[in-house]
């Protein structure tokens, strides 16, 4: 059984830059891939070569078993079952959100259009801006006018550039579930890139890294966060308290990794007003509320380390620094 989709080590150059270089990744039905990336690491033009708008100058996209034509040999670059949603969406704005999903189908009959136009809104929950104007919608309902219009001729495979750019958390969350129900009640895959990790550590079933148009890693979000194949990936994906080996050893005991350097979560350490088994004395430096939690920094032997906590400890306070979960990362 072959992948609904394989890019196989793509590379792409724009003089002198080499942009992407030996990608290679798989994307199955139904599956939703997250690409998290700053920005400049090759996001967009890897969504666009793979929607076969662009040529790479090295390897091949295959969709079903069968190579794809390169974008330069057709006279409209693109495959029919392959969609690309740009940032800037891309939508007619005079007219209303129905008329620009059933563009997209001005070659079917009316009667299945309609009927088609219908299912999309529903599925994207636009049932309520429907007949407005395309150019009155709010960022998250053009978004998903984009994603149904992409969607009207049946893609099988989705590619999102920054789906939740511009939008604010319910959007983002509302936008997330359109992605998800469309993946499981239709079998679309999606590759969406972002530099937000903690909406591709939520909504990918994969997720990959790239850094400086390579694929430094691929693997489930809880894979890629809890075992980063290096500092960056680390420090990409979330908070991490970098601490020497033989720091780690004589604050909290046998390390979980023989490493030089351990990469530690911040909620992988607890801290408490009364001494525990293994662990250290620390000072508080400061509390910071961010909403669902406390984020503290403290001290303890000249190394700083991040801990989240529900409550604010005051400053200079002593605590007792402890390492968790050494068995499930
Ligand atoms: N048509 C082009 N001609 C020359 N250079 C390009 C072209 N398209 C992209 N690049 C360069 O390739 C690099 C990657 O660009 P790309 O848009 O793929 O990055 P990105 O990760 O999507 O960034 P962002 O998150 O800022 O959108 C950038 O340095 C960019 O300047």
């Amino acid at each position: 059984m072959y992948s609904l989709l394989e890019l196989r080590h793509l590379s792409k150059n724009y003089p002198p830059q080499s942009v992407l270089s030996d990608i290679q990744l798989e994307l199955q039905t139904g599956e939703i891939l997250g690409l998290l990336g700053e920005s400049g690491s090759g996001k967009s033009t890897l969504l666009r070569l793979a929607a076969g708008l662009i040529d790479p100058d090295e390897g091949e996209i295959w969709l079903n078993g069968e190579k794809l034509r390169l974008a330069s040999d057709q006279l409209i670059p693109g495959h029919p079952d392959i969609k690309i949603v740009h940032q800037d969406y891309n939508l007619s704005l005079p007219i209303s959100v129905r008329e620009n999903i059933a563009y997209a189908l001005r070659y079917y009959q009316k009667a299945y259009r309609d009927e088609r136009v219908d299912e999309l809104i529903e599925l994207c929950h636009l049932e309520t801006v429907a007949d407005k104007p395309a150019k009155s919608l709010s960022g998250g309902e053009k978004q998903r006018t984009a994603i149904a219009r992409a969607l009207a001729e049946e893609a099988k495979v989705l590619l999102l550039d920054e789906p939740f750019a511009h939008l604010d958390f319910a959007n983002r969350r509302r936008l997330a579930q359109t992605i998800r129900t469309l993946a499981e009640e239709t079998g679309t895959a999606c590759i969406f890139v972002t530099h937000d990790a903690p909406d591709a550590l939520s909504l990918s079933d994969r997720m990959g890294i790239l850094y400086q148009g390579k694929l430094l890693q691929m693997g489930t979000p809880q894979e890629v966060y809890q075992q980063p194949i290096s500092e960056y990936v680390a420090e990409l994906t979330g908070e991490i308290n970098v601490v020497p080996r033989n720091t780690f050893e004589q604050f909290f005991g046998t390390p979980p990794r023989p490493s030089d350097t351990l990469l530690i979560r911040p909620e992988q350490l607890i801290i408490t007003e009364t001494e525990g088994t293994q662990g250290i004395w620390a000072t508080v430096e400061r509390s910071i509320f961010e909403g669902s939690r406390y984020r503290i920094q403290v001290t303890a032997e000249q190394q700083s380390f991040i801990v989240y906590a529900p409550i604010a400890f005051p400053k200079e306070k002593s605590v007792f620094l402890r390492y968790i979960f050494p068995t499930t990362y």
